[in-house]
Order: C-alpha cells, then structure tokens, then sequence
C-alpha cells in the first residue's frame, strides 16, 4: 500500500538513508519492539472484551469480574508505556539522522566548486540546508511513528478479528481495496505541493537574503515599498501553496474513515443478524465491533503517513539535487603538494570560458612570471583581469591550455596546498562578523604567538587604528566588516596576509580610490608585504603601474601587450597609452604627452 520502497526518488536515496540510518539502527530496533509489543497488547483489548461479556455477564463468574478489570488496567498502562519509549527511541533516532544529514548537506555546499554558487542563490541553498532537513525529519519521525506502529496495530487486530470470527473478519476486508485508491491518488497531490511548497520557502528566503544584504541599496533608491511587494507576492504565493497541501493532507483521513464505517457497518450488520439467531454470542459481537474500530483508526494513521512520505520524499529530491552536484576536485590523495614557488608560474595557451557564456572570457593566454617577480595586469572593465588570477587558485578550470606552478600542472597539484601558497586580497575585503584577532587568525592550520599576531599588524600599517579601538584586536568588526572603514578592512586582509605568509600574493586593487592618507599606509603595507614575494596586481592606481616590473595589458581576453611601464609608453598607438590617457582625461581633461602627465599625477590616481 504505502510502496514508496518502489519510488524512484527512495531508490536513489536508499544507498545515502542507509548510510544515515546505520549509526542510530539501535534505536530504531527498540522504537519497533515497542511499536510490536504495544500492538500485541492494543489487540488483547477487543479479546478481554469478548471475556468480559460472555464470562462475566452471560456466565455470571463473579471471579473474573475481578481480574478482567484489574487485566484491563495493565493492558492500556503497558499500551501507553510502549507508546511513550516508542515515541522517544523514534524521534530520538530521527533527529539525530537529520542532524547527520544536515551535516552532510553543508558540507557538500561548502565545498562545491565556485561555479555552482551563481546559479542558485544562498537564499535558496540555505533553505534546502534547514528547511527541507527539517522537514525530512518531521517526514521521518511521522512515518517510522504512523507506519510501523500502525502497520502492527492492524495486523495485531486482524489477528485478534480472524481469532474471534474468521468469516466475519473475510467481509470486513472487502472495503480494504477501496482505500487504495484515494491514497495513491492523493498521494501524489501532496508530492507535488509539497515539492512547490518546499521551492517557494526556498523563494521567499532567496529573496530575504537578498534584500537584507542590499538594505543600503534599497534605502538609497527608496525601493523598500517595491521590496515589501515583492515580499508580499512570495508570502501570499506560499500561503496558497500551503493551504493547497492542508486541503489534500486532510482529505484523506475522512475519506478512510466514511470507508471504515462501511467495513464496521458490514459488520454490525452481519454479526447482529448471527446474534438474533444464535449463531454468535453477544461478547464475541461486541469484542468484534470494537476491533473493527480499533482497526480503522490505524488504517487512518497508515493514510496521514503517506502525506509523510510524500513530503518526505519531496524534501529528498530537494535534498539529493545538492548532493548529486559533484563536488569540487581538490586531489588531495593524488595531488602533488607544494610549499614554495621556486622558479614561476606560466600559462600556455590558456583559454577560459564561463560555462553559461557563449563568449571566451580568456583567449590563448601565455605569459611566464619568473618567481619574486612584481607583475601588474592593466585593461578596460570587463577584460577578463580577474578572471585571469583566479584561474590561479584554481577556482576555475581553464577550457583548454594549462597554467604550470613550478613546471607542474596545477591540474595535477594538491589544491589545499596551493591554495594555502596563495594570499588573495580581493577589492571587497571580506571579513566574518567575529573579533579583529578571530578574522585575523582565520583559515591558519598553526599556532600564532601574541607577538607574531603584533608585527603582522605593524607590517599591514594596521597598529594605530586598532589601538583605538575600545578592546583592540579582540573588538567586534559586526557583519562583513561594517564597523571599520574600507582602508582599515583592506589592512586587516593584507596583515591576514602577512600571516599565511604566501609565496604568490594575489591583489585586486580597489577601483575606488581610498583617502590619501590609507593610500599611503596601504601602499607602505605592500612594499613591505610583496619583498620576496611573487606578486601580480590587477592594477588601478599609478603608483602601482609605475613600480611594477613587468605589466600585461588584457584586452577582451587576450595579452594585447606587455612590458615594462616604460617601454609601453614608448608605443604612441599602443592600447596602453591610450588607456592611460583615457584614464587621465576622463579625470583632468587631457590628453597631453603622456610620458610626462603619467609622472606627475597623484600616485593616488585610479585607472
Ligand atoms: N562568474 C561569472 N560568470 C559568468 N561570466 C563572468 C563571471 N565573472 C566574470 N564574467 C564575465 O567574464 C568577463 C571578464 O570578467 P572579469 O571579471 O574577469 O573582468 P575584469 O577585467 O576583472 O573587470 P573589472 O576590472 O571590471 O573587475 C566579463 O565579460 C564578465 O561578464
């Protein structure tokens, strides 16, 4: 009746259930004996009624009239005893797997590859990690509690029906088929809105996230009516989902009951007419009726559960559409680990394209950066810059061509290891809502001393503010950094740096320009931080230009020229010139001989 073992979404899942159900089997055992042992004792209850009449009332034995009432008491305090251990054993087993499958959940998210994140929001990545496992273990605890405790419930009163009057109990069953009917059919309505009701949560909360991380967005372009509209559309839509699943999720339990009544009403009608002609006694009828009833109601129970498996197995789709997205390649078995950048890294015909582009971002890149040496890459917005650098972390794959660390490929390198080789400073410094030493620490497989910690600092330029703080590096930077200002974040991100120590250092400088008193600490911070290392900066400022030792202009994906700062300018039609130019006029109205301009503008001057 209830073959969801035949669905294919529990098949595909059986191998993950299995694996969560293994560490708690214990306690499902001990939940099913009780929900056995508190069936056995459910259908003595007809029987001892059976007694009761026939023995105590027809035969008139005063002695059991006695002990009938005290087996009466002992039957329902064990009934309800079961019922309690079997609910705990139960639930206690549920929870615990679907903490389990939280777990799992997570941490599949966190380590798929950065390409999986753009696709779906972290709105609705959240709402599979909390919402569907929540109602997976809701599904879970109702179908263990309704399926099995009732599944024996009915057999133990089959039993105790075919033990009082097989005959009967034949024609009784003959209405049982009829349920069938309404609980495939509707079955499948809650299914489905389940599963819409499950993806709208996943709606509602995309679109909370969103809001509530773009407030300043909103406040600033006055959106916050169009946003409680748009709110409001998601809410009405789920409400309506949800009252679509109350409908079907009750329409079962009458439809079962008014088909139980025809199964009792069969035998009322049968057995009475036994009775009036002496062919039944008045205690077996009366026990058989009870049992009857007592049979519906986990038929009843066994129709709520399908509307469990049913959302249950909705929120497993749900579940296994993430699980089943491959996770990211580290090699960490296989992988060749490093620990320095001895010779350089170089790129080989490199090309790249984002998988939900048509157009290449990168095009036949090679270029050879020998190790120690400080790189900038230049090029107009949109070029393919960025895209260039993280290439490196391996956060993406390029389409064809490789990239050598070392000589080696870094197809063939342990990614933990790289990765950790690498320091990142991105434009949007990114900085968890913890203390100023927590962020600091951050990600660092080692101990750091006090001391340590207070250099990296003094080499970031980050000392003096932090000294102001009312509790120093232990003070709360609140969500993303907002508490600090965006140069004292940047500083924070270059002595996180300083700490991992890496042996090629990644900045995306920032477009915006900075004051210039951060700018001058910042660009301080960097000499100091980039000696010795392999750098490459996606460019912005001239000061950065100016003292590179190589730089590569990128245009539409593809190296247009390189040089160095120099050598570029001597190239009156070169693209650098010209960007620079373009830079300079769109900020002083020029376009004079560059060469000259290009030294005497601010060093705080944005390309
Ligand atoms: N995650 C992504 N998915 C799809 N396309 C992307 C993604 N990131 C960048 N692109 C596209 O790739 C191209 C290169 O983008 P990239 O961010 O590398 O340029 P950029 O030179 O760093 O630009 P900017 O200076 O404005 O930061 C652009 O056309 C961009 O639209």
């Amino acid at each position: 009746m209830m073959a969801f073992w035949r669905d294919p979404v529990y098949l595909k899942t059986r191998k993950r259930l299995h694996r969560w159900i293994h560490p708690y089997r214990f306690l499902l055992i001990m939940g099913i004996l009780m929900a056995i042992i508190g069936a056995g004792v459910s259908s003595g209850v007809p029987i001892l009624l059976k007694e009761l009449i026939d023995k105590v009332f027809s035969e008139k034995n005063p002695k059991l009239l006695f002990i009938l009432p005290a087996a009466f008491f002992v039957l329902y305090s064990v009934k309800g005893l079961t019922a309690y251990l079997q609910a705990l054993y139960l639930k206690k087993a549920a929870l615990h797997m679907v903490s389990d499958v939280r777990r799992d959940l997570f941490a599949h998210v966190i380590r798929l590859p950065l390409s999986a994140y753009g696709s779906e929001g972290t709105g609705s990545l959240m709402s599979r990690v909390t919402n569907d496992t929540q109602i997976l273990q809701g599904g879970i605890a109702e179908i263990i509690r309704d399926l099995i405790r009732n599944s024996f419930t009915a057999i133990g009163m089959l039993v105790a029906l075919f033990w009082m009057n097989p005959k009967l109990t034949l024609f009784i069953l003959l209405s049982v088929p009829f349920t069938l009917i309404p609980i495939r059919k509707i079955g499948k309505k809650i299914r489905g809105s389940s599963r819409h009701y499950q993806g709208k949560i996943g709606d509602m909360n995309q679109h909370l996230s969103e809001s509530l991380s773009s407030v300043r967005l909103i406040k600033s372009v006055g959106s916050e009516n169009i946003e409680i509209d748009n709110f409001e559309k998601h809410s009405e839509e789920f409400t309506s989902i949800q009252l679509k699943l109350v409908k079907y999720e009750n329409m079962l339990s009458p439809i079962m009951e008014s088909i139980g009544a025809l199964g009792a009403g069969i035998a009322v009608w049968l057995g009475g007419y036994s009775v009036i002609h002496g062919t039944l006694t008045l205690g077996t009828l009366v026990g058989f009726i009870t049992a009857a009833q007592m049979l519906y109601q986990p038929i009843k129970g066994l129709g709520n559960a399908q509307s469990g498996i049913q959302s249950s197995l909705a929120a497993a789709e749900r579940i296994n559409e993430v699980l089943d997205k491959p996770l990211e390649e580290m090699n960490l078995a296989s992988g060749l680990k490093v620990s320095t950048l001895a010779t350089g890294i170089s790129f080989e015909h490199v090309s790249f394209r984002y998988p939900n582009k048509e157009q290449s971002a990168l095009l036949d890149i090679s270029m050879t950066i020998p190790a120690g040496r400080f790189v900038a890459v230049v090029g107009p917005s949109g070029s393919g810059k960025s895209t260039l650098v993280n290439l490196l972390p391996r956060f993406f794959h390029p389409t064809s061509g490789r990239i050598l660390w070392d000589g080696h490929d870094l197809e063939s390198l342990d990614v933990s290891s790289l990765r950790d080789r690498i320091g990142l400073v991105t434009q949007d410094v990114i900085l968890m809502n913890q203390t100023i030493r927590e962020n600091l620490l951050y990600g660092l497989k080692r101990e750091v001393s006090d001391d340590e910690l207070n250099a990296a600092l003094l080499s970031a330029n980050a000392t003096d503010f932090i000294d102001r703080l009312p509790d120093k590096v232990d003070t709360r930077v609140g969500e993303r950094g907002v508490f600090l200002s965006g140069g004292e974040r940047q500083r924070i991100a270059l002595a996180r740096v300083v700490l991992r120590d890496p042996s090629l250092l990644i900045l995306d400088e920032a477009t915006s320009a900075l004051d210039s008193e951060s700018e001058f600490l910042i660009q301080k911070a960097l000499d100091r931080i980039m000696e010795g290392r392999t750098t490459i900066v996606i460019a912005h400022r001239l000061s950065t230009i100016r003292h590179a030792q190589w730089l590569y202009v990128v245009e539409g994906g593809r190296i247009v020229e390189e040089g160095t700062h120099d050598e570029l300018l001597k190239n009156k039609a070169g693209r650098y010139l010209s960007l620079l130019k373009a830079s300079l006029r769109g900020s002083e109205g020029s376009d004079g001989s560059l060469g000259d301009q290009a030294a005497q503008v601010p060093a705080d001057r944005t390309l």
